[in-house]
């Protein structure tokens, strides 16, 4: 393996790189222990290797006796009934009991989680001792959240009674629960114990975690170097998003009990952010003095993401007040909003902002950021394509065409480095068809 484990001041361990890790470098792959489709895709993808249903006409096949887990194949059936079969009589009466009825939704995955949980751990030759994952989850820190708030679980038909506690379980179960993923839509939570066990958080990681998804394979963790990773240095992924620059702190602390200490956190404490957050025409024009801070190129099509994280001590005083959570919000929906319905120029004009954010807040080759990029390539395109040229020696498109080209080139550039992820044909496959269309222009 490519990374080790030495010993952390407070965080018991941490994973260093056994050697140089270029950008792009799989530093572990790992499957899961347990894992539960969010109830929005539940029926739309298969609840074993969580593939998506195909497009055509082709239907998912439900488990006939429960009729509430659906399949790709007899493939992934078969390999769930190892597991599935602990529940398979029991799920429908306890999810219609009033126990789980009354449960918030979090709180009713968590309970899905929890009996998928247990039913690892009552599978044959699944005791702690047999199942190198399992001994390496129950290994885990357990998090603040202690056993005796642990939700219900679904009863199991089995004569072997899990001889692990419920409250034990589930007290590693909040603080070592992932999103599984796909182009950044989160479809399903997981344990995945080895990840767990290696890898601390940083608001300014330099790994994340990606997951690919196929039918009949189980679905695959990758946790991917967003750059360069020296000899001996940390590997960090984030745990939350770190654009909750209000919020993650105390989500730390509540779910993971830490402080983190990371550049970003350290930056954020000694800064003082002014309140009230600005918005409507004050927001817009304070973001825009931000995009011309981190931009300072004449057009946008000279735009280049830097290469270092950006070090929030350096952004001048009066742009402060934009790192408050509602300012990325209220941009990032005039983005969408936009993007859909147009006018596409504006569009653009709020996504350079959005991206002046994301490069602030996120470290390089974020997926975030070329995710991002991708969308401001596909705007400027229809920006072309929807333009008409009443002055045929000033076309629209020849002055958006190279924006256009830039933001598709710097989108691949930050996308490549993650690679393939989640369901087939994301993102890459879209880089490649616009590429097509911008270079026939
Ligand atoms: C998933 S585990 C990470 C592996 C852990 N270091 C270990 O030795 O097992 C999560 C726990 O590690 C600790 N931790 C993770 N990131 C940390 C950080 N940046 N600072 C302090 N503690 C951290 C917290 O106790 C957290 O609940």
């Amino acid at each position: 393996m490519s990374v080790s484990l030495q010993s952390h001041a407070t965080a018991r361990d941490k994973a260093v790189s056994n050697a140089l890790l270029p950008a792009g470098t799989t530093v572990v792959s790992a499957t899961s222990l347990a894992n539960v489709l969010l109830p929005k895709e539940k029926g739309r993808r298969c609840d074993f290797c969580l593939s998506l249903a195909p497009q055509s006409e082709v239907r998912l096949q439900k488990c006939t006796s429960c009729a509430s887990y659906w399949y790709c194949g007899t493939k992934c059936q078969t390999s769930h009934w190892r597991t599935h079969k602990k529940y398979c009589k029991n799920i429908n009466r306890f999810c219609a009991s009033r126990k789980f009825e009354q449960l918030e939704g979090h709180e009713k995955l968590d309970a899905l989680l929890l009996t998928h949980l247990l039913a690892e751990c009552s599978a044959g030759g699944a005791e702690e001792a047999d199942n190198p994952d399992l001994s390496l989850f129950m290994s885990l820190l357990p998090g603040p959240v202690t056993g005796n708030n642990a939700p219900p679980t679904c009863p199991l038909a089995t004569s072997r009674r899990p001889t692990l506690l419920v409250d034990d379980l589930y007290s590693r179960c909040g603080n070592n629960n992932f999103s599984i993923h796909s182009h950044l839509t989160t479809i399903a939570h997981g344990i995945f114990p080895l990840a767990s066990r290696l890898f601390n958080h940083s608001c300014v990681p330099n790994a994340v975690a990606k997951y690919r998804i196929a039918p009949g394979k189980e679905v695959q963790m990758e946790i991917v170097a967003l750059r360069d990773i020296a000899p001996g240095e940390e590997i960090c992924i984030p745990y939350v998003d770190p654009a909750l620059l209000e919020t993650r702190q105390k989500i730390f602390q509540l779910t993971y009990d830490f402080t983190c200490t990371c550049p970003s956190c350290t930056a954020l404490s000694r800064l003082d952010i002014p309140q009230p957050a600005p918005a409507g025409e004050e927001l817009i024009s304070l973001g825009t003095t931000l995009h011309r801070f981190l931009f300072p190129v004449p057009t946008p099509d000279a735009i280049e993401l830097p290469k270092e994280p950006v070090h929030l001590e350096t952004v001048p005083s009066e742009l402060l007040c934009l790192f408050r959570e509602s300012c990325l919000t209220e941009l990032c929906e005039s983005f969408s909003s936009f993007s859909h319905d147009g006018p596409f120029e504006s569009a653009l004009e709020v996504g350079l902002t959005v991206l002046a954010f994301y490069v602030a807040i996120y470290p390089p080759n974020y997926p975030q950021i070329g995710m991002h990029l991708l969308e401001m390539a596909k705007t400027a395109w229809n920006v072309i394509v929807t333009s008409e040229h009443p002055d045929p020696s000033d076309p629209v498109g020849v002055k958006v065409l190279p924006q256009a080209q830039a933001y598709l080139r710097l989108s691949k550039q930050v996308l490549d480095v993650i690679g393939p992820e989640g369901d087939m044909e994301g993102p890459l496959a879209e880089v490649q068809v616009l590429d097509c269309l911008l270079n026939k222009q």
